[in-house]
C-alpha cells in the first residue's frame, strides 16, 4: 500500500499548509460572509462549528480528497461489518455493536454478535433492577446503597466520566464510587466512609491480569471478610466485569455474578458494555439505553452522511490539518459544562492511547506528526489558569470549546455569564488584537505615549488560533451517547487518514513489564545491576531508606 506522503491529496496538502501559513483568520472571515454556513454541521441536538480553524474551502476540498484517497468509507464499512481492522492484535473492532439499537445482525466466527450484546444487556437489565430495588442484599440482609467501581484505564474513565456528566440526574438509589490507583490512598479514603454490609464491588478488568485492579480487589475482600468473618459474604458483595470470565472464575467468582464483555471491544471503547454497568445501577437501566440510542444515532450519521457533512470526519481531518500539516503539537479539551469536568482525561485515553504511535499498520515509521498531545479542563476555570498560554504563547494549541444551551442545573443568573465567555474566548483566539488597535485603545483611555510604547507589545494577542465549538442542547444521556461516539469515530478516521492501528496500545507493555520485575525486587532481593545507573541508584535509595 503506497504511503501516505506520496499520496497526491497529501502533498497537495503540504504545499498548502505552507501557502496558508501567512493568512489570518479575520480577514478569511471578512472575505467570505458565509463562512459559518460554509464550515459547521447541525445535527440533532447539537452543531459543531469549525469554520474558526485556518482552513479555506480549497482545503476542505484537499482534505476531502485525502479521506476519498485513503478510503476512509470502506475501512468504515469493514468496522462495522466486523472485518479484523485491528491486525496488529487480530481481533474485530466492534464497540459501535454495544450500541446497536437497530439490532441489525452482525456476525463474526460465525456467531451473531448482536444477539450476544442482547443476552448481556439483559443479564445487566435484570441485575441493576434487582440491586436498585434493593432485592439484592448484603450479608446481614441489607439492600445495596453503594457500590464501589474497581477499574482503571478504559475500565474506570468511561464510566466514572459518564458518572460525573450525569450526576444531576440520580436519584440516588445508590451512589457510585471509583478507585482506579493502586495507591493505597484511595481506596483508603473510599471505603473508610462506607459499610461494608451495603457496599457492592464491581472488578473490571477486560483483561481480568491488571496488577493495579486485582491489588485493589484484594484489598476490598480482606476489607468485607474482616467486617464479615465470613468468606462466603464475597458472593453478595462482588461482581465482576471481564473478556475472560475463566479468569475470574478462577479468582472465586461465580458464573452469575460475571458480567462478560469480549475482545472486540478495546478497553478506551468498552463504557457501552457491562463496564458501564456503575452507569447502569446510579442512574437506572433507562437512562443507560438513552447514553446507547444517543451514540447509536451518530454511528448512523457516521456511516450515512457524505464525508463533507459527516461529524467525526471532518472533526478528524480538522485534527489532522491543525496536527500534520500545520504541525500544532498539543490540543486543548475545554467543556464550559461542569459537568463534562472529566471528558479531558477521558478523551486523553481515547486518543493518546489510539493514534500516539510511530509506525504505519505496516510497521513502518511514520514521517510525520501523528496525534497532538490531548490536554484540558473546565473552560471557565481554565480562563483564570492557563488560558494566558493559549492566547499568547509561542506554541500554538487548537481547542475544542463544548457548551450547552440549556444548562444540565438551571441558576438564575449563572449560564448567561458561562456561555457569554464561551462565544468570547473563541472569538478572541481567533480575531486577536493587533498593536494599532491596542495603541488606539489605550490612548482613548488617556495613557500617557511612553507607557504606552511600554505597555503596547504585552497587550497585543495574535490571534488566528483554532478552535471548534461544540454547542449542545443540553448535556442529557442521549447527548453525551452522541459526543463520545463522535469522538470515538474521529478517533478511528484520523488513524486512517495517518496510516494507524488505532486500536491497539503496545506502547504501555514495556513499562508494565518491568513494574512487575522491579517489585520483585523491591519486595524480595537485591536491585538487578543490569539497571541504567540512575533507575539502579534511585532503587538502592529508596530501599535503604525504608528500611531506616
Ligand atoms: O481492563 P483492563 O484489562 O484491566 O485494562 C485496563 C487498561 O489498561 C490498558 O491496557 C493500558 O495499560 C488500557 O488499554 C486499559 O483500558
Amino acid at each position: 500500500m503506497a504511503s501516505r506522503t506520496s499520496l497526491n491529496s497529501w502533498k497537495e496538502l503540504e504545499t498548502h499548509a505552507k501557502q496558508i501559513k501567512d493568512r489570518h483568520m479575520r480577514d478569511l472571515f471578512a472575505e467570505d460572509k458565509q463562512r459559518f454556513e460554509h464550515f459547521s454541521v447541525k445535527l440533532n441536538r447539537f452543531l459543531i462549528d469549525y469554520s474558526k480553524n485556518l482552513i479555506t474551502q480549497e482545503t476542505m476540498d484537499k482534505l476531502l480528497a485525502l479521506a476519498q484517497e485513503t478510503e476512509v468509507e470502506s475501512w468504515r464499512d469493514a468496522m462495522f461489518s466486523g472485518d479484523r481492522i485491528n491486525k496488529t492484535e487480530n481481533r474485530a473492532v466492534l464497540h459501535a455493536s454495544l450500541r446497536n439499537r437497530s439490532k441489525t445482525p452482525v456476525y463474526l466466527d460465525g456467531e451473531n454478535v448482536t444477539e450476544q450484546v442482547e443476552q448481556e444487556l439483559t443479564r445487566m437489565e435484570a441485575f441493576v433492577s434487582q440491586v436498585r430495588r434493593g432485592d439484592w442484599r448484603g450479608y446481614t440482609g441489607k439492600p445495596i446503597r453503594d457500590i464501589v467501581n474497581l477499574g482503571v484505564g478504559g475500565s474506570n474513565l468511561g464510566p466514572q466520566m459518564v458518572t460525573e456528566a450525569l450526576k444531576n440526574l440520580s436519584d440516588h438509589s445508590v451512589r457510585t464510587h471509583y478507585v482506579s490507583n493502586v495507591d493505597g490512598t484511595q481506596i483508603a479514603e473510599v471505603l473508610r466512609p462506607l459499610n461494608p454490609e451495603t457496599v457492592l464491588f464491581i472488578v473490571s478488568s477486560k483483561s481480568f491480569s491488571t496488577t493495579e485492579t486485582l491489588t485493589n480487589a484484594q484489598t476490598a475482600m480482606r476489607w468485607l471478610v474482616s467486617a464479615a468473618f465470613d468468606d462466603k459474604a464475597i458472593s453478595k458483595h462482588f461482581v465482576a466485569v471481564t473478556a475472560k470470565p475463566d479468569k475470574a472464575q478462577e479468582y472465586g467468582f461465580h458464573p452469575d455474578n460475571i458480567f462478560r464483555m469480549w475482545n472486540w471491544v478495546g478497553g478506551r471503547f468498552s463504557l457501552w458494555s457491562a463496564i458501564g454497568l456503575p452507569i447502569a445501577l446510579e442512574f437506572g437501566f433507562e437512562k443507560f439505553i438513552e447514553l446507547l440510542e444517543g451514540a447509536h444515532e451518530m454511528d448512523k450519521h457516521f456511516q450515512s452522511a457524505p464525508l463533507d457533512k459527516n461529524a467525526p470526519v471532518l472533526m478528524a481531518l480538522i485534527a489532522v490539518w491543525n496536527t500534520t500539516f500545520l504541525g500544532c503539537q498539543s490540543h486543548a479539551i475545554l467543556p464550559y459544562d461542569q459537568t463534562l469536568h472529566m471528558l479531558a482525561a477521558y478523551l486523553q485515553q481515547a486518543e493518546m492511547e489510539s493514534n500516539g504511535k510511530s509506525v504505519t499498520w505496516n510497521g513502518e515509521a511514520v514521517t510525520y506528526p501523528t496525534v497532538a498531545s490531548i490536554w484540558g479542563g473546565l473552560g471557565i476555570n481554565g480562563q483564570h489558569a492557563f488560558y494566558q498560554y493559549l492566547h499568547q504563547s509561542k506554541n500554538i494549541v487548537p481547542a475544542d470549546f463544548i457548551g450547552s444551551i440549556e444548562s444540565a442545573t438551571p441558576v438564575k443568573g449563572h449560564h448567561e455569564t458561562l456561555m457569554a465567555n464561551f462565544f468570547a474566548q473563541t472569538q478572541a483566539l481567533m480575531c486577536g488584537v493587533n498593536e494599532e488597535q491596542v495603541r488606539a485603545d489605550l490612548t482613548v483611555k488617556g495613557r500617557q505615549p511612553g507607557f504606552i510604547d511600554q505597555l503596547a507589545p504585552h497587550k497585543v494577542h495574535s490571534g488566528n488560533r483554532p478552535t471548534n465549538t461544540i454547542l449542545l442542547k443540553k448535556l442529557d444521556s442521549w447527548t453525551l451517547g452522541a459526543l463520545i461516539a463522535m469522538y470515538e469515530h474521529k478517533i478511528f478516521v484520523q488513524g486512517i487518514l495517518l496510516q494507524i492501528c488505532s486500536f491497539d496500545q503496545w506502547g504501555v507493555e514495556l513499562g508494565k513489564g518491568l513494574a512487575e520485575k522491579i517489585q520483585v525486587e523491591l519486595t524480595e532481593g537485591q536491585a538487578n545491576v543490569e539497571h541504567d545507573s540512575s533507575t539502579l541508584h534511585l532503587m538502592e535509595y529508596y530501599k535503604r531508606n525504608k528500611q531506616d
